[in-house]
C-alpha cells in the first residue's frame, strides 16, 4: 500500500499488479484484502482530496474506490484510460455519471442494500429528536437552565400520521420502525409497494400526503423527477405546524423555501442528514446550508451525512465495493453493477479472487 501515486512508486511499463485508487479512508481489513493482489493507492486522511491530487493519483489506476463527495464526470474517466471499475462505497450514484462510464466500457457498481437500515433509524432519530426538542433541551441543560419548566412541548411520534415520500428499501424500513409507534403512515412513490398490507400504508398522490400528515420524510434519490421536489408551493401545502424531515438526498427539498416557511411558521421543523451543497451533479448547487437555516436552532436538527455511519456497516460497504473491484479486474460481472460496459478497457492479470 503506498499514499503516493504509481508513477513514483515503480514504473507502469513493468507493473505485474491492478493499480486501485481508493479516494476516501477505509477500514484496514480493506486495505489487506486489496493488497493482496493490487497496489492500492489510499487516502486514509479524514479529508477528501483536491480535485487535481486525485485526478494525479487516478491517472493511471485500473480500479477506483468511490465516495459520496467524489464527482466522477466523463472528463475525469478521459484523464483515466486504463480505468476497468468504478465501485461505489455508496448506493445513490447521482454524483457518478453513469452513462460515461458505460460509454468508456467501465463498470459502475453501487452497494444496493448495506445503507438501508442504518439510515432508516437516524430518519427515525432525527423525527424524534426534533418532535420532542433533543437538541434545543441537551443546549438548555448546558446553559445551566436545566431542570423541569413548562416549556418545550413537542409533539408525539404516537398515533401521528407520518408521510413517506418515496417507498423504496429505505423508505419501507422507516416504514417498519415507524410501525412501532402506531403512526398511520402513508406514501407516495411512482411504484406502488408489493406487501403494503403489511406495513400498513396507504398510497396517496403527493399533494394528499402533503395535506395529511404531520411529518414527512423524505426518503427519495435524486434525479430530474426528484429535483426539488419540495419546493415553495408543495411545502406551503403542508399541515401548519408539521415537520419535515429529509435522509434522502438534499437537493430534492429546497432548502431556502424551507427556511422562508420556518420563518413563517408555517413549518414546525426541519432535519435533515443531506443538504443541497453536497449534490455534485448540480452545477448550480449552493456552496453551503443556507445561512438562515443555520441560525434556526430552535426548529432545526442536523446532521453530517450520518446515515450509513456505522462503524460495521461501513465496514460490509467497503468489503461490498472491494469486492466488485476484485471481480471486475478479474473479468467477472461485479456485485452490484448498476450498468453493462459494452467494452472493457484491456484486462490485467489478477489472481482469481
Ligand atoms: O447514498 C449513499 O450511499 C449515502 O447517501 C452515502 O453516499
Amino acid at each position: 500500500m503506498t499514499d503516493k501515486h504509481p508513477m513514483d512508486a515503480h514504473m507502469t511499463e513493468t507493473r505485474h499488479r491492478p493499480v486501485v485508487v481508493l479516494t476516501h479512508r477505509v477500514h484496514p481489513l480493506i486495505l489487506q484484502m486489496l493488497t493482496d493482489t493490487c497496489e492500492v493507492i489510499a487516502n486514509q486522511s479524514d479529508s477528501s482530496l483536491p480535485a487535481s491530487e486525485l485526478r494525479r493519483r487516478a491517472a493511471d489506476a485500473d480500479a477506483l474506490m468511490a465516495f459520496m463527495p467524489d464527482r466522477i464526470t466523463a472528463e475525469f474517466l478521459d484523464a483515466c484510460p486504463r480505468l476497468q471499475v468504478v465501485a461505489g462505497a455508496l448506493k445513490g450514484h447521482d454524483n457518478i455519471d453513469a452513462d460515461a462510464c458505460t460509454e468508456r466500457g467501465i463498470w459502475l457498481t453501487r452497494v444496493e442494500d448495506l445503507l438501508t437500515e442504518p439510515t432508516a433509524e437516524l430518519a427515525v432519530g432525527l423525527l424524534i429528536g426534533l418532535a420532542r426538542n433533543i437538541a434545543v433541551g441537551d443546549r438548555a441543560v448546558r446553559a445551566r437552565l436545566a431542570g423541569w419548566r413548562p416549556t418545550l412541548y413537542g409533539s408525539t411520534l404516537v398515533g401521528s400520521t407520518i408521510g413517506l415520500v418515496g417507498a423504496g428499501r429505505l423508505g419501507r424500513a422507516v416504514a417498519r420502525l415507524l410501525s412501532g409507534f402506531e403512526a398511520n403512515l402513508l406514501y407516495c412513490d411512482p411504484s406502488p409497494v408489493s406487501g403494503e398490507e403489511d406495513l400498513q400504508m396507504e398510497r396517496v398522490e403527493l399533494s394528499e400526503l402533503l395535506a395529511r400528515t404531520d411529518a414527512v420524510v423524505v426518503c427519495a434519490p435524486l434525479d430530474v423527477n426528484t429535483l426539488h421536489l419540495l419546493d415553495r408551493p408543495r411545502l406551503e401545502s403542508m399541515r401548519p405546524g408539521s415537520l419535515l424531515v429529509n435522509v434522502g438526498r438534499g437537493s430534492v427539498v429546497d432548502e431556502v423555501a424551507v427556511a422562508e416557511l420556518l420563518r413563517r411558521g408555517h413549518l414546525g421543523g426541519f432535519a435533515s442528514d443531506v443538504f443541497e451543497f453536497e449534490d455534485l451533479s448540480r452545477p448550480d448547487r449552493p456552496r453551503d446550508v443556507p445561512e438562515e437555516l443555520r441560525a434556526m436552532q430552535d426548529r432545526t436538527l442536523f446532521t453530517p451525512h450520518l446515515g450509513s455511519a456505522v462503524a460495521s456497516a461501513r465496514l460490509a460497504i467497503e468489503e461490498h465495493a472491494a469486492k466488485a473491484i476484485l471481480q471486475a479486474l478479474a473479468g467477472e460481472v461485479p456485485d452490484g453493477a448498476v450498468n453493462r460496459p459494452q467494452r472493457t478497457a484491456s484486462p490485467v492479470p489478477t489472481p482469481a479472487i
